[in-house]
């Protein structure tokens, strides 16, 4: 059995699990940002986490979460890995671990050689790192732009902790993506999408099965 190991972000609908599950990729993403199309609400994740089976890791996705909001969610919502998709100093991140006991993955955006050094200092604090592409100036969205980036940036590097990669992977790229980069973990969301927001049960399992080669 192939060790690639898949992320679907951005599920909203009790049927994505299904489709995220029938395709046996290994994490199922929330997200709890208010301006993503892929927004769920507190009562929706519970419902979408609760029906999740054992063997799937429920990642909630967050973009510089205050305790608030993670203590609100965390309260209703069983979640397995927190993702930090913002600006979170590695204070932050540290101390989030070890606030709510749960393993933090830390998403960094790459689009330069420049941007390598923050894995490298992201990689001694968090649990995990997930190298994205670094979003357009004018973005709304920090991650879950379809873009991706030169993944000839990364090929070979490793980190201290396990990694994703991210950033416009498609079930057209991701395989490529793979072989280039070393990649044995990758996340996806828009390329597994029919419109903004809107999994693609076919598309998911097309890119599972093309990422497990
Ligand atoms: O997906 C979103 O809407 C989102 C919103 C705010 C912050 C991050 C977001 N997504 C992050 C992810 O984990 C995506 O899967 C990753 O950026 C790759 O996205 P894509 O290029 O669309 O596959």
């Amino acid at each position: 059995m192939s060790a690639i190991r898949v992320k679907i972000c951005g599920l909203t609908r009790p049927q994505d699990i299904d489709a995220v599950v029938a395709a046996q990729a290994a994490y199922g993403g929330l997200v709890f940002f208010p301006k993503s199309p892929r927004a769920v609400s507190i009562a929706q994740a519970r419902d979408l986490s609760l029906a999740s089976p054992v063997g799937l890791a429920r990642v909630g996705l967050f973009v510089n979460p205050d305790d608030a909001l993670l203590d609100a969610v965390l309260a209703e919502v069983p979640l397995d890995i927190l993702q930090l998709h913002g600006t979170e100093s590695p204070e932050r991140v540290a101390e989030l671990r070890a606030r709510h006991g749960l393993p933090v993955m830390k998403a960094v955006g790459v689009a330069g050689p420049e941007d390598l050094d923050a894995l490298t200092t992201y990689g001694s604090v968090a649990d995990m790192l997930l190298v994205d592409a670094k979003p357009p100036r004018d973005a709304v969205l920090p991650g879950g732009n379809g873009l991706a980036f030169d993944w000839r940036l990364i090929a070979g590097r490793r980190w201290p902790v396990p990694w994703m990669l991210a950033g416009g992977l498609t079930p057209d790229n991701v395989r490529e993506a793979i072989l280039l980069t070393g990649a044995t973990q990758v996340d996806v969301s828009s390329g597994v999408e029919s419109a903004p927001g809107v999994k693609d049960a076919d598309a998911i399992a097309r890119f599972t099965a093309a990422a497990k080669g």
